[in-house]
């Protein structure tokens, strides 16, 4: 189905801000101003305007996801990478993977990445967390950040996972499951995790152990319909809020700041690229920005707000001075190792006739494989537990019950985001992830158009430490392999004719037979990114050089200016971090109710307690992608 061709409509800019070089009385004002409204910023948007007293506008790129198929069939997801509602980024060449630019996608839709993602739903290990708060982050160590988690779920109990067995909540938006499907391959990973000394565990979700040998829980309905934070957050009723409008298909492309430089007032925006027409509304609290880890330090330099000297090369007008805008992003790099299975494998989904069956069984009964979120299992250890005696320690060595490699158990053949076009087997790979890296990357202006993609270099790999926690998690994974009960299920050896991802591991083979010299070519070429920069705006204390928001997420020396989605983490989390972006959303919005309610809490946006209309008309959802609307 074209995206959003059944309806045209579209919301006009016109209605909710105001003509660049509009009078200051004359321009429109909302009490906060959100952009982005992806993961962090759907849940914010909720939130703010619960109780009605405070007018909130929702500023973003993309479009709904409602009307993205791809986004609510779960297996589907990769179907949208490349496309309409996906930034479509690309790193820098990449010195230590044979110098390759690496795809990296991102969600351009009303619950960005959580409309894209794989659905996991994990909280990660409490230590991260604790250390947030020991480096003087007060009030995000796990005992205040479990509250956050447990207030926005909404579990879903099963027969085999009863909400009494589990560390799960019951009464928030956002809907958690155990896996909606299970592949007959992934028992099998599970019970060879526990083999070889990953033991099998029920909820990766319990915190007092986050390593194990487990089925994923996601992000799904009980209809089979991911559940982004659009979809639980941004609900008709929601929606239908006098005090909440939502402006899509606009990109924000300046933060304006009163004259002394010292406070936001508001933001500056373009509906259509190359137009020189822009939107100005302001701001009369704040502006929230939730752009992510790659726009939001992008959107901060291109306002002002980030390193002088770049600022500087960019002739960009200085604002506030923060080195560590960009800086200190940490990615969680993954690597493949395919093998062909003896069972049924999701493979068939791929293919347009062979996965009719499943379409029907989906539409009709919310049912079947295509309720599968790909990632179906996983292992979580300790290099430390499983490395042999002769094998040093990795420089970091994370407590007992938190793990630095993951292997996920996808029951199909996931080689370059299945952007290769492999002969169609059915197939499961076994995908290593170091949890904890060293490296860190960045991100800086290419030029000033806000248009122009950000300059991506994460960095892999760049310290030894790194690599060889690679190396590990590959071995580890062909280990796994070769123990029963998986081994009976996949055939040992590989036929790599075709796939641009493996340049270097072409032909038949057993990865078995590979040495350290042939594995670390396949790491090096297999390895793509699991999606997760985090960091790029960190919080910490003012006197930390690369923290650019304070605890309460707030931009270090301007006012009514916060950051709120994964660019604040100070360290990346030991897992997949869509649930703890929904858990500094939520925290981050009583923050700023508790901070409004101390300045006196009133209203004071022109729009507020007025007859305004709702920001969106339901019925014909016209937050979706229109006919003739050009991609951004
Ligand atoms: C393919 C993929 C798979 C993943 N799998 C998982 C998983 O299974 N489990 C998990 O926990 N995590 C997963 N992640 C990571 C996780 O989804 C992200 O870390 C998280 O969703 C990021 O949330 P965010 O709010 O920081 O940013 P986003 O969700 O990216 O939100 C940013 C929003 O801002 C909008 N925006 C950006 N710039 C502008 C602008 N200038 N003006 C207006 N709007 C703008 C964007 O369009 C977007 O809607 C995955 C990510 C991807 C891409």
């Amino acid at each position: 189905m074209p995206n959003g061709s059944f309806w045209p409509g579209e919301y006009k800019p016109s209605a909710y801000a105001s003509p660049a070089g509009s009078k200051g009385e004359s321009v429109r004002k909302y009490d906060y101003i959100i952009v982005g409204g992806g993961t962090a910023g759907a849940v914010l948007a909720n939130r703010l305007t619960a109780d009605g007293k405070h007018t909130v506008l929702v500023l973003e790129a993309g479009y709904s996801d409602s009307r993205q198929v791809f986004s609510r069939i779960p297996a589907a997801f990769p179907f949208l990478f490349q496309k309409d509602a996906d930034w479509f980024y690309e790193t820098e060449p990449q010195p230590n993977l044979n110098n390759r630019r690496m795809f990296w996608p991102r969600g351009k839709m009303l619950g960005g990445c959580s409309s894209m993602n794989a659905m996991i739903y994990q909280r990660c290990s409490p230590d991260t967390y604790n250390d947030w708060a020991a480096q003087g982050n007060e009030g995000w160590d796990w005992a205040h950040m479990q509250p956050y988690f447990e207030k926005s779920e909404r579990f879903l109990p099963s027969a085999d996972f009863p909400t009494d067995k589990v560390h799960h909540a019951g009464n928030g938006p956002w809907k958690t499951r155990a896996a909606a499907f299970t592949s007959p391959v992934t028992r099998a990973i599970i019970g060879a995790g526990d083999a070889i000394g990953v033991p099998k565990i029920d909820d990766l979700n319990n915190p007092n152990t986050q390593v194990g040998s487990a089925r994923l829980q996601s992000t799904v309905d009980e209809n089979g319909r991911r559940h982004s934070t659009s979809q639980a957050f941004l609900t008709k009723d929601v929606r239908r809020r006098k005090n909440l409008t939502i402006g899509v298909g606009v990109l924000t492309t300046k933060i304006l700041f009163s004259d002394d430089r010292k406070r936001a007032i508001g933001v500056e925006f373009a509906q259509k690229k190359g137009t020189a027409k822009r939107y100005v509304v302001h701001a009369t609290k704040e502006v929230l920005v939730c752009t992510g880890s790659i726009n939001t330090p992008q959107l901060l330099m291109l306002s002002g707000v980030g390193p002088a000297a770049e600022l500087a090369t960019h002739k960009i007008p200085l604002v506030a001075d923060l080195p560590g805008v960009g800086q200190n992003m940490a990615d969680h790099l993954a690597c493949s190792a395919v093998y062909y299975t003896k069972c049924k494998s999701l493979e068939h989904l791929k293919h347009e006739i062979k996965s009719g069956p499943a379409v029907l069984q989906w539409v009709l009964a919310g049912k079947g494989g295509l309720t599968s979120n790909v990632a179906e299992s996983a292992l979580f250890f300790r290099h430390e537990d499983l490395k042999g005696p002769e094998e040093p320690s990795l420089d970091v060595v994370p407590p007992p019950g938190a793990p630095d490699i993951e292997i996920i158990g996808a029951s199909v053949n996931y080689i370059n985001h299945t952007l290769d076009k492999l002969p169609a087997r059915d197939s499961v790979t076994l995908i290593p992830i170091h949890l904890d890296p060293t490296s860190r990357g960045t991100i800086t202006l290419k030029d000033t158009s806000p248009w122009s993609a950000p300059r991506i270099d994460p960095n892999y790999c760049a310290t030894e430490n790194d690599r060889r926690a690679m190396l590990f998690g590959m071995k580890t994974a062909i280990k796994l392999a070769a123990t029963e009960p998986l081994k009976g299920q996949i055939h040992m050896s590989f036929d790599f004719k075709k796939p641009k991802a493996l340049a270097h591991l072409r032909g038949k083979g057993e990865f078995a037979d590979l040495d350290d010299a042939a594995l670390e070519a396949l790491w090096k070429d297999t390895s793509s990114t699991l999606y997760h920069p985090t960091g790029t705006a960190k919080m910490g204390l003012s006197s930390d050089a690369r923290a650019v928001v304070d605890a309460r997420l707030r931009v270090h020396g301007i006012a009514g200016l916060r950051v709120v989605d994964a660019s604040i983490m100070p360290t990346i989390v030991r897992g997949h971090p869509q649930a703890a972006v929904v858990a500094i959303a939520e925290k981050a919005a009583d923050m700023i109710m508790e901070d409004v309610k101390l300045s006196g809490g009133v209203s004071r946006s022109s729009a507020s307690g007025s007859q305004e209309e709702p920001g969106l008309e339901v019925a014909g959802d016209p937050l979706a992608l229109p006919k003739a609307e050009p991609a951004a």
